[in-house]
């Protein structure tokens, strides 16, 4: 074994499952060793794995390429890779270190991430405390602005597409999966004009109430969508939740009344005043506006002044948080 190798080895790796039955051939690819399988998505699968030099634990993002689809730029993971480009040094946005195509494979390699919010929120018995969940809103509406200020438009919030770094990045809210992004701006700098008729986009859970009618998303439709993610982690429930209809325009349409103006305040019953007029704000903007960031920050830290409680970073799922929910964080998380 050289060197390299046994470094290798040693590595802590929260993506590393013993007993695993099912494991699927590992490959080399540019420099890097895959090793673990931990994602499956619509457009491929997401592996852990290794640089051969320095040892640095990476996640490769692999697309098969379609034959009938040469051109690199109509797929899926280039378009990503393009996004991740505009996004570059964000605080909250992984990092890519590679992008290519090996034997009709697009490649990306990123930085690695910790368990997404939705696993959090699963491992913590359902719910995450307020004051965990302030300190997630307060990250999580920065690293929005930041993408918007770069000219773009998420269009998928969701826990899912949340994760938590790893190691010394552990405390940082990271959001990543850009496949439903776009540009807000036309090439010389103006909002893009409104449309309607457009099919809905994004989970229905989270979707904003403009992406069920059909019209074009903008910023306010990104935090509007974070408002919805923030009732659901500190609640654990929304109103449309196992909401059953017919068919799947029928459901649709029965979250969208759901989700009508006037039911914000039962959305928002068991939280805060604050979750309210946050919902009430992005839902009274208009589809160009510019969102004051400040001022929705800013009724976040109000309740963590009331509260008199310190961003700490000690988040429900952190050894020393006192948080009565407990946590049921697998053994494979426990340094992360
Ligand atoms: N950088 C990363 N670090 C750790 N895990 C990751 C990373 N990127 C993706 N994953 C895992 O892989 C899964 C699929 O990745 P991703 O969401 O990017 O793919 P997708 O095809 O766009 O997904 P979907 O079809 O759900 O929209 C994620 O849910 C997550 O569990």
């Amino acid at each position: 074994m050289s060197a390299d190798e046994s470094h290798v080895t040693m590595m802590y790796d929260p993506y590393i499952v013993p007993f695993r039955a099912e494991r699927p051939a590992c490959r080399s690819v540019s420099g890097y060793q895959t090793r673990t399988r931990i994602g499956v998505g619509s457009f491929g699968e997401v592996w852990s794995a290794v640089h051969l030099r320095s040892g640095a634990l990476v996640a490769i993002k692999f697309e098969i390429a379609k034959e009938s689809e040469p051109s690199a730029g109509r797929q899926a993971l280039p378009y990503e890779h393009a996004i991740y480009r505009m996004l570059r040094g964000g605080i909250g946005i992984p990092r890519v270190h590679w992008f290519g195509r090996e034997e009709m494979t697009n490649i990306m390699v990123l930085d690695v991430l910790g368990p997404t919010l939705e696993e959090l929120r699963f491992f913590c018995r359902g719910r995450l405390t307020l004051k965990t969940v302030l300190m997630l809103a307060d990250q999580l509406i920065s690293i929005i602005e930041f993408i918007h200020s770069r000219g773009i438009v998420i269009r998928d919030v969701k826990p899912e597409n949340m994760a938590m770094g790893l190691k010394r990045s552990s405390h940082i809210v990271h959001i990543f999966d850009f496949g439903m992004a776009r540009s807000y701006k036309t090439a010389t700098g103006e909002h893009i004009p409104f449309q309607d008729d457009l099919r809905p986009i994004g989970a229905p859970r989270y979707i904003n109430q403009a992406s069920f009618l059909g019209h074009e998303l903008g910023r306010k439709d990104d935090l509007e969508s974070l408002g919805f993610v923030l009732v659901w982690l500190y609640t654990g429930s929304l109103p449309w939740k196992g909401a059953k209809a017919q068919s799947i325009p029928a459901k649709l349409q029965l979250i969208g009344e759901m989700k009508a103006t006037e039911r914000l305040p039962d959305i928002c019953k068991d939280c805060p005043d604050e979750f309210l007029t946050y919902l009430q704000y992005c839902r009274g903007l208009g589809f160009a506006d510019k969102p004051d960031y400040d001022m929705l920050r800013g009724l976040f830290r109000g309740i963590m002044e009331r509260e008199s409680w310190k961003y700490d970073s000690v988040f429900d799922w952190c050894p020393d948080s006192d948080s009565p929910a407990g946590t049921l964080m697998p053994d494979r998380f426990v340094f992360f």
